[in-house]
């Protein structure tokens, strides 16, 4: 075995210009044949495995790769797909983007498999179902053809594995306990099948995934871990397997893993500062390889040399140095592709930076380093430790000042709910069952095109100013016409939600391809912080006022609110995220105080991603919610008691947090309600919130045309829970990735809906 190994949890699959998207969009569309679109990928897949390869990765995943989403993929592997969509007929390719996009002809309607967010990150894997019916079995050659296309290449990877724990509980079950040891035992025949397929094929390294491992672990969750790796393990015969874990530290099974025979242990030292605790504590098992991520997979910022190297060789103090094996923190399908099209950028701010391809070269210069008893002496060591110094001397400026005297009342509207609503439903005169949307329209083709045309050039601002406001024109005569009540503008302006006010304030850098995969086919470009966050001038007033001025209705201003904003860019990491969220949220309140200025009567500030990078362990709770919920209050504090402020949140697993969003103390808030079966409206009647709230009628994932009878049973579904006084009539989320005609008719009949049920009260 070689020593000085170096490797990579996973790469990113979109290819660096998105072209993986487009070929699957183009096969969904039938616009690329299915042969076309595997033998694109498995070029795109061999140009990944041999940039890898370039520079000098030992361990290269492989397996990684995916048309839409590796959980979907690792289901099929086993066969835990739903019963409906076994018997459609078709070849495994269609039945896979059916499980994922839903499948509806004449006379059958499949849903797709619901989505939810990969542990913190923007990235949202599909939910597989299981049930006691589940007949897990080998069903898919997909990581062994991944292994083989590799190998023709010469390059003998390593295929990575979704592990049997993570996979079991983050499947949706339905009346099966995965505890019980007959349910797992049929999964562990198939782990042992896969494993035998690889040794057959001469694989050396198979790689394990467990991130649950760094949650809050039952004892139950335990003994499952420990009887299924401890069967697993004693096939595995010459193979070596890495337990790979990310995302935080394991100090609910460290010990554990002693005693089972892993060959390596994959531990993140970036997310899991913990970890070091662990092995400072407990020491490392001798002769087990420790796969060392220390270079950020979620993070656009250069390696600090120092403080890996200073990782680096406490670990030599516990464990042998040629068992350590230097890595990326977890997959690096969480950062972009490469800096280097990023040509518009200054590099004054680029030397800052490094994407999925300069994080190999760090990965290899990190590994030169630790292997050199001299290292403070090598030149790319001094390099990047002057970088950081630099760094450290242009800290956010602002920030103390600004956030230091920040008091008490700041953050605390005036007067209590009871009293603003009843002045608000004085104004604003809605009927009861308001009807309303979540704010962007469909972004058809034409959108994104005038957008790519200003931004070669090719139109004038002027030109493209007066497109949006006919778009924004017919989208309220539209929105009159179907009867809604609330009227909003329809972000055609915005690329996206938090890109757009990246764009639009001062301290943030916006890359020209610095795309991520958030789900399937959808990418975002996320911005990047770098310095002081401040408002130039209005960013949103123009488009909103326009559309006000269209129609007598309210129309509701949509802005993207502090935590939002804040957990979907990339952050510098020597800041503390508090006193960014709060930098952010002074930006916001002057825009939510100038559309109140302007004449604006209800206010939506989106925070979308509130509780997404909450802490995965429940004891860091309430930290994190302490700081997002006054970020977000400091931004609406100061309006008028008739101004009505909503919120809107996209997932409603905030269950048992109801009682810390109360404490957002907002006029309204909504949120998606169908694909959970309705459980949040219990809690919500049980928690402190007092607010309005908009539970989504029709999922805005799905291209289907939701019937008006089916949403009209939910509306009464939801007035028995909740009440008819405090409820609105929305869709769960935003229309931007929906068509025109898909949109249209359901919001039709939303409406009708809403009215038949009003008129029948
Ligand atoms: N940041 C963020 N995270 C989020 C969400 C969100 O809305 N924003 N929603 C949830 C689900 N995630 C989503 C993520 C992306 C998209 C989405 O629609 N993405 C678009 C890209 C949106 C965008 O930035 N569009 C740009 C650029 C579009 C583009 O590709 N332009 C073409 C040119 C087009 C032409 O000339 O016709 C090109 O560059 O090649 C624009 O509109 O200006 C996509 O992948 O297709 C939807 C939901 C959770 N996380
Ligand atoms: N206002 C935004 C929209 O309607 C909220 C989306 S939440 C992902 O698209
Ligand atoms: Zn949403």
């Amino acid at each position: 075995m070689k020593f000085d190994m170096i490797s990579v949890v996973g790469f990113p699959r979109i290819g660096e210009n998105r072209e993986l998207k487009k070929w699957v969009e183009s096969y969904l569309d039938k616009k690329l044949s299915k042969e076309q679109l595997i033998q694109n990928s498995k070029e795109l897949k061999k140009k990944h495995w041999q940039i890898q390869k370039e520079h000098g990765i030992d361990l290269i995943p492989s397996n990684d790769f995916s048309f839409y989403d590796t959980f979907l993929d690792h289901a099929m592997l086993v066969n835990a797909i739903p019963a409906g969509y076994k018997n459609l007929g078709k070849e495994e390719l269609d039945t896979y983007f059916a499980l994922a996009k839903g499948y509806q002809t004449q006379n059958l309607d499949l849903k797709a498999l619901p989505m939810k967010k990969w542990f913190f990150t923007n990235y949202h894997y599909i939910v597989p179902e299981i049930t006691s019916d589940t007949e897990f079995k080998l069903s898919s050659t997909k990581p062994f053809d991944e292994f083989e296309e590799a190998l023709s290449i010469g390059i003998k990877t390593k295929p990575v594995i979704i592990g049997a724990l993570t996979f079991l509980k983050l499947a949706k079950k339905i009346d099966v306990s995965i505890y019980e040891k007959a349910f797992w035992v049929n999964l562990l025949s198939v782990y042992i099948q896969i494993l035998d397929r690889f040794k057959t094929l001469g694989a050396e390294f198979i790689q394990i995934d467990e991130p649950v491992l760094v949650t809050d672990l039952t004892q139950a969750d335990i003994e499952l871990f420990d009887n299924f790796y401890r069967q697993l393990l004693s096939q595995k015969g010459n193979l070596k397997i890495i337990l790979q874990t990310y995302f935080g530290d394991i100090r609910d099974i460290y010990e554990k893993l002693f005693t089972l025979d892993f060959d390596a242990i994959g531990l993140d030292f970036v997310d899991g500062k913990y970890n070091l605790e662990l092995i400072k504590k407990f020491g490392y098992p001798r002769g087990k390889l420790l796969i060392a991520g220390i270079v950020n997979g979620r993070n656009v910022f250069k390696n600090s040399y120092k403080e890996s190297l200073e990782i680096l060789n406490t670990l030599s103090n516990y464990v042998d140095k040629k068992d350590i094996v230097i890595s990326t923190s977890c997959s690096l399908m969480f950062v972009p592709y490469s800096l280097k099209f990023e040509t518009q950028l200054d590099s004054s701010k680029k030397k800052y930076l490094a994407f999925a391809e300069e994080k190999l070269k760090e990965l290899n210069e990190l590994n030169i380093l630790f292997n050199d008893k001299n290292y403070t002496q090598n030149s790319s060591y001094i390099y990047n430790t002057q970088l950081f110094e630099e760094m450290k001397a242009n800290k956010f400026s602002d920030i103390n000042t600004v956030v230091n005297n920040l008091r008490d009342d700041d953050f605390e509207r005036k007067p209590c709910f009871e009293e603003r609503i009843k002045i608000q439903k004085d104004v604003l005169k809605l009927p009861k069952l308001p009807t309303t949307t979540i704010g962007s329209f469909p972004q058809t083709p034409d959108v994104r095109k005038a957008r790519s045309e200003l931004k070669n050039g090719r139109i004038t601002f002027e030109e493209y100013d007066k497109f949006i406001k006919q778009k924004i024109e017919n989208v309220i005569k539209l929105q009159e016409e179907i009867g809604l009540d609330v009227l909003v503008h329809g972000e055609y302006e915005r690329n996206d939600m938090v890109e757009f006010f990246g764009e639009n304030l001062e301290g943030f850098i916006i890359t020209k391809n610095g795309w991520v995969q958030s789900y399937g086919t959808r990418c975002v470009k996320p911005p990047i912080i770098f310095s002081d966050i401040k408002r130039k001038r209005p960013i949103t007033v123009e488009y909103i006022k326009y559309a006000q001025s269209l129609t007598a209705k309210p129309v509701k201003g949509i802005l993207t609110g502090p935590v939002t904003i804040l957990n979907w860019s990339f952050v510098r990491e020597d800041i503390p995220l508090k006193d960014v969220a709060f930098q952010l949220a002074l930006a916001i309140k002057e825009e939510v105080l100038d559309l109140e200025k302007e004449g604006v009567k209800i206010i939506q500030i989106d925070e979308a991603a509130l509780i997404e990078k909450l802490p995965l362990r429940k004891a860091y709770h309430k930290d994190y919610l302490d700081w997002a919920i006054k970020a977000f209050k400091l931004t609406c504090s100061k309006v008028k008691p008739e101004t009505q402020i909503h919120t809107h949140m996209c997932y409603s697993n905030f269950d048992d947090l109801l009682d810390e969003i109360a404490r957002m103390d907002v006029d309204v808030i909504t949120f998606e309600a169908a694909k959970s079966d309705f459980t949040i409206l219990d809690s919500i009647k049980k928690s402190n919130l007092k607010s309005e709230v908009g539970p989504g009628v029709f999922d805005v994932h799905s291209p289907r045309i939701v019937p008006k009878e089916e949403m009209k049973d939910l509306i009464l579904k939801m007035i028995e829970k909740i009440g008819l006084d405090r409820l609105w009539i929305n869709p769960d989320c935003g229309l931007k990735t929906r068509k025109e005609e898909e949109a249209f008719p359901t919001l039709h009949n939303m409406v009708l809906a809403a009215w038949e049920v009003r008129n029948n009260l």
